[in-house]
């Protein structure tokens, strides 16, 4: 079963250069988001910088963005997202940006239109929260955390 969507993307004032975020092949899950950065910049060892895309978004509620790291960067440079998944609200018009960091030994240099993660979409149930006294009895109860073993 497909799920589909229309979701209003709205380049930024001064990013019209920036490309638009883009899948890389017919059935991937992510639309890789590009760098809204001027000129490059560059993350040392450790250093963390949230990047701009230069694109908000209006998607339907119940759907949210979740922003997650390529595994390229990771792989060969470190390079992930700090806060991944990111999530991206429903209501939220502002500018959507990356948090990423670099856990690798070299610093990294990130220039305009290039590739830093990707933006998957998700549908998210609306759910009410219920205050009860007591909750319904199972059979693992409160055990978690690895209590079957490991
Ligand atoms: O990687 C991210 C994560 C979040 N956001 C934006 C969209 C999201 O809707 C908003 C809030 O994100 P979140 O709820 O994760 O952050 P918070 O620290 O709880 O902030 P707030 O109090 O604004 O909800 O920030 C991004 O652009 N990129
Ligand atoms: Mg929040």
């Amino acid at each position: 079963m497909i799920l589909s969507y229309y979701v209003q993307i709205n380049k930024l004032a001064g990013n019209e250069d920036v490309n638009l975020p883009c899948k890389m092949s017919e059935q991937a899950s992510g639309y890789d988001l590009y760098a809204a950065v001027a000129g490059e910049i560059v993350l040392a060892p450790g250093e963390r910088a949230l990047i701009p895309t230069g694109i908000s978004l209006a998607m339907p509620e119940g759907l949210e963005a979740q922003i997650r790291p390529r595994s390229g960067l990771a792989l060969k440079h470190g390079i992930t997202c700090l806060n991944t998944p990111g999530t991206i609200d429903a209501d939220y018009r502002g500018e959507i940006k990356v948090l990423l960091i670099n856990l690798g030994q070299e610093p990294f240099a990130i220039a305009r239109n290039e590739r830093i993660a990707q933006m998957v979409f998700q549908a998210v149930p609306v759910v009410n929260l219920v205050e009860v006294e007591e909750l319904s009895e199972t059979q693992r109860g409160a055990g978690g955390f690895g209590h079957t073993g490991k």
